[in-house]
């Protein structure tokens, strides 16, 4: 429940108490960023970065800077302030004088798009001095990621866990590892040659999401096959570890040397970041992070990016429908994200907006309902500017980084803070100015006021839509409700001709939703 409650009810850990506060630091050009890599500050260059933004800065300093990476990292930035680079950036510096090409920085996020998107970030920037980044989210088969990920010789084709199989000669393809954490476990689970043993960084992206869900006990597996002693306890308890994790007995072999006085090395290092990231020490405690620095913006748990404007909009709930046509009418065709409460209304919003043939805007659904290929075509045209609007459920709500969203609109009152700071987080990033709307009934206006409150700041004056515009679209209103029974009918129909109860229907979708 602290999670959720009021900033001051919830319990802090004693490290947490005193944090070094990002916001108070300046950005840094990039010519005087010391001991960066000449080809890394090029590269950077040609991608039009000419200086780090003040939580990279801060990052950097504990890593490549003094700190020397001798504690743990947990980051707590707006949305939008640049955490990817954050930690992309010292480790792919750190590793850029590597010699052997083993898997040392693994990387996990809780979805396949977030995935994608971090790996393009490393794509763009770890080349260039030599080093390999991998995926690991199922986007492919099993077998091309394997390929990916292992080089094997030329005689060996089998994939699959053999423990009769001599020891084989296999190596890393990849210097780095970008996963979602049912895909890792399938790695460490049957992938031969796949191992953990000289891992030395560990990034936990989107960290509350991720602890939320245990997802096969990717974590402690991980940690577990990380930790210096593992040989020792997997040798003195076999029984304890090996029907667990089958080919993966293992033990780091090296990895950063220095560590924090009194610990036994090598050690992993860590790195945890979120907008919203969680204080609840027992969800923490399963990073068993190592002497952690806590690295926020502000005095404030909860901040908004600098650029963002929040306003409200009041209206029966009947009326919703118009009162967004009005203001999508009112925004033309500026870059626009739609959050509904369920994949469900994403899918009837969206339907329903598309029958409003005066919106002369191309309007798309994006949600956990549609399969993953549909998705990355919609989200690939919403890039590119084909598409202006994306009506989204939950799934578009974290980490999405799209260039250009001016607005985002709530079509649904988000149940809570983080919900409202990850979904108006897709507009004003790095620096720009965006617009979160939410669509409010009455009886809702004093609940999202509470609401705000848990932020920095809760200023959201009310917007308002011409009446003349809401009567105009009465009669529209009326036939798209008419037209969306019948899809909505003629959908049910479909769904129970494959024989599929309304209730498996709604676990379905449940379950994609996550
Ligand atoms: N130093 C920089 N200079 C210019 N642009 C940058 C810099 N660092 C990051 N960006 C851009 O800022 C945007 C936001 O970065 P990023 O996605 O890492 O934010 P984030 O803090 O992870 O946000 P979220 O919490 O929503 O995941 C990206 O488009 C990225 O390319």
């Amino acid at each position: 429940m602290a999670e959720k409650g009021n900033v001051e009810s919830v319990p802090v850990l004693p490290w947490m108490r005193s944090p070094v506060d990002v916001s108070l630091l300046e950005e840094c050009q990039l010519h005087r960023l010391p001991f960066i890599d000449p080809r890394l500050k090029e590269t950077l260059q040609k991608m039009g970065i000419s200086s780090l933004f003040p939580v990279q800065v801060a990052v950097w300093k504990e890593t490549i800077g003094p700190g020397s990476f001798e504690r743990d990292l947990c980051i707590n930035s707006p949305t939008g302030s640049g955490k990817t680079l954050a930690y992309a950036l010292p480790i792919v510096q750190a590793l850029s004088t590597r010699a052997v090409k083993y898997l040392r920085a693994l990387v996990v996020l809780p979805t396949r798009d977030l995935a994608l998107q971090v790996k393009d970030v490393f794509d763009a920037i770890a080349p260039s001095v030599g080093l390999s980044v991998g995926l690991a989210v199922g986007q492919s088969s099993i077998a091309d990621e394997i390929s990916n990920l292992v080089m094997r010789p030329k005689h060996q084709v089998c994939t699959c866990y053999d423990p009769e199989a001599p020891p084989p000669e296999l190596q890393s393809a990849v210097d780095i590892l970008v996963a979602t954490p049912g895909r890792l476990m399938d790695h460490i689970n049957s992938t031969k040659g796949f191992t953990l043993e000289h891992l030395c960084y560990l990034v936990v992206d989107e960290t509350d999401r991720l602890l939320r869900e245990a997802y096969q006990s990717w974590l402690p597996t991980v940690l577990r096959m990380t930790e210096a002693d593992y040989q020792s306890i997997s040798s003195s308890k076999p029984d304890c570890f090996i029907p667990l994790f089958g080919s993966l007995e293992t033990i780091r072999k090296c990895g950063v040397e220095r560590g924090f006085k009194g610990r036994c090395y090598p050690r992993l290092v860590k790195m945890v970041l979120s907008a919203t990231l969680t204080r609840d020490p027992s969800k923490l405690a399963q990073l068993n992070l190592h002497h952690p620095l806590f690295l926020t913006a502000g005095k404030r748990r909860y901040r908004f990016p600098e650029k963002l404007e929040s306003y409200k909009l009041i209206c029966e709930s009947k009326l919703k429908p118009i009162y967004l046509v009005s203001l999508l009418q009112n925004l033309g065709e500026e870059k626009s994200i739609v959050f509904t409460s369920s994949v469900e209304s994403t899918h009837r919003l969206c339907t329903l907006l598309n029958f409003f043939s005066d919106l002369n805007i191309k309007i798309k659904e994006y949600s956990g309902l549609q399969r993953q290929s549909v998705r990355s075509k919609t989200l690939k045209a919403f890039r590119k500017g084909d598409v202006q609007v994306l009506v989204s459920s939950d799934a578009m709500t974290r980490g999405m980084d799209v260039e250009g969203v001016k607005n985002v609109i709530n079509y649904d009152m988000p149940p809570y803070i983080k919900t409202y700071i990850h979904r108006a987080g897709r507009t004003a990033r790095a620096g720009q100015s965006g617009r979160c709307f939410t669509l409010l009934r009455k009886e809702e206006v004093k609940r999202f006021k509470k609401l705000l409150q848990k932020a920095d700041d809760n200023s959201c004056p009310v917007y308002s839509v011409p009446s003349s515009s809401l009567e105009s679209l009465h009669s529209t209103y009326t036939s798209a409700l008419e037209r969306l029974k019948e899809v909505v009918e003629s959908e049910t129909a479909k769904k129970r001709k494959i024989g599929m109860k309304p209730s498996q229907v709604g676990d379905q979708k449940k379950q994609r939703e996550k």
